[in-house]
């Protein structure tokens, strides 16, 4: 499909202009227009309230400077983001990524994708982003506890439990999160769930750190079970090695699939007798080393270098790392070798000529904002808990994140047959992540 409405031509331009030198912001917009022609067309209230306009516009970001000092005592800069890019519907809320490719474009995609993420959860949540380009590889906990600090000490300024809760992505877990969380009682003198992704011992949910993994799977299984088919007896290529990718391998072994790779950003590990994943978390949760040691370790599987896993031989591919590490020759790769169902772990990790050869050829496609909207949405349920002063059993929140995946998934069919695109999970999240917010926008006037 192309984005032939004027209205929305007219606001991609802008959006062009005003972004220059911003592709994956850029990326990421033009597919949610695209998605949105029909809904535009069908409800005029949208183009006279601005309502795109607006929703492309982030209500706030700011930059600033992270200065740390590293173990030789030498003083380090980083550059630290926030986004708050829409609060209609809830305070913002979206994760904070450390990674060295950080950049206020790539901090602005993922707010953006967000906000309709978290829509599609039902929770009350905006939608918010943040990082830093600080390289937490090789870095030692005392260095990373540094940074944290430094970096809370001017996010906490901007930030509460009713105003942004942040949370993890690449780069953030459970270390990262508690260093931060101290930072900010220790500067703001208030014990809030004001960060989301929290050890157990201090106010998290249980099930928050696999929910993004294992809501993927519930999403994946909706979409099989959809065709008539189920995880059992099927090869499932994924790659990552972090947190989304590990629980999606979880889930979909338990699930009866046989999980035959795993990468990381140096290349990918092909195990034809399915991942050991005690094995993977021991590399990457305990040593934090790299994925090829697993070759080095498990008879019979092979690593290799500088590639992803999309050659391999399967039925469903979940990729879990990084944006646009699936271009359209690993779509067709894919597709020549049978693979049928794809859904998203990571953020868009997909090119728009990928997802549309998916689309071409017939591959059950789930995007991003849909299917990976567990995480969030156990972040949400963390939130419910912290506000409850309640803490819920592994298998009640886990129980809520399926409904809330499969809610999503239905959602997501109903929007897009709504609209004229039957079986689109593209137009359908676009779509049915879209009314609420656009809803609530329509309701508070102009702000
Ligand atoms: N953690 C969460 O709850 C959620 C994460 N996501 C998305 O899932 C993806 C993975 O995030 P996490 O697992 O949380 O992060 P993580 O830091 O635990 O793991 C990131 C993984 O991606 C790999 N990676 C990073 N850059 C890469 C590159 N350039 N090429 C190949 N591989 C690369 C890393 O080696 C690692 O295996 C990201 O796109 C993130 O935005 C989405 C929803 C929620
Ligand atoms: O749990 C959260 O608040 C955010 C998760 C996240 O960053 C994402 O969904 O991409």
């Amino acid at each position: 499909m192309a984005l032939t409405n004027s209205y929305l031509q007219g606001v991609y331009e802008t959006v062009q202009k005003r972004n220059p030198n911003e592709p994956e912001f850029q990326q990421a917009v033009y597919e949610v227009l695209e998605s949105l022609q029909p809904v535009v067309e069908a409800r005029p209230e949208l183009e006279k309230n601005g309502i795109m306009e607006r929703i492309v516009e982030p209500e706030r970001m700011f930059m600033f400077r992270v200065p740390w000092v590293d173990d030789q005592g030498k003083v380090q800069v980083n550059r630290g983001f926030r986004v708050q890019f829409n609060s209609a519907i809830g305070p913002y809320k979206g994760g904070l990524r450390l990674h060295p490719s950080v950049n206020a474009s790539v901090i602005k995609f993922l707010g953006f994708e967000q906000c309709f993420k978290n829509s599609l959860t039902t929770l009350p949540m905006g939608g918010g982003k943040g990082g830093s380009d600080f390289d937490p590889k090789g870095k030692s906990d005392a260095e990373i506890m540094r940074f944290c600090q430094s970096f809370m000490t001017e996010l906490c300024k901007h930030i509460g439990q009713f105003t942004d809760v942040p949370a993890g992505d690449i780069g953030v877990g459970g270390r990262e999160i508690g260093f931060l969380f101290g930072q900010y009682k220790r500067l703001r003198n208030e014990y809030t769930g004001v960060l989301t992704g929290k050890g157990l011992s201090y106010g998290g949910s249980l099930a928050r750190t696999e929910a993004t993994g294992y809501g993927l799977c519930y999403y994946m299984k909706e979409m099989l079970a959809y065709k008539g088919t189920s995880f059992e007896g099927k090869t499932v290529a994924i790659s990552g090695s972090g947190n989304v990718a590990i629980y999606a391998c979880q889930k979909a072994t338990q699930l009866g699939a046989k999980v035959v790779t795993m990468s990381d950003s140096n290349g990918f590990i092909y195990d034809p007798n399915g991942i050991n994943l005690d094995v993977v978390k021991d590399i990457k949760e305990v040593k934090r080393g790299r994925i090829k040691e697993y070759a080095e370790r498990v008879p019979g599987s092979v690593y290799t270098e500088g590639q992803r896993p999309w050659g391999t031989k399967c039925d469903i591919a979940l990729p879990c790392a990084t944006q646009n590490e699936l271009n359209e020759e690993n779509a067709k790769a894919l597709i020549a070798n049978g693979c049928k169902f794809v859904a998203e772990g990571a953020n868009m990790p997909s090119t728009p000529e990928a997802v549309a050869a998916f689309q071409a050829a017939g591959v059950f496609f789930g995007p991003a904002k849909a299917a990976n909207a567990g995480g969030v949405a156990t972040s949400g349920l963390e939130m419910s808990q912290n506000s409850l002063r309640l803490s819920w059993t592994f298998e009640e929140v886990d129980q809520r994140l399926h409904d809330i995946m499969v809610n999503i998934f239905h959602t997501c069919i109903t929007a897009a047959e709504k609209y004229g695109h039957k079986d689109n999970l593209v137009m359908g999240a676009n779509i049915g992540g879209f009314e609420k917010i656009a809803d609530a926008m329509l309701a508070q006037g102009v702000c």
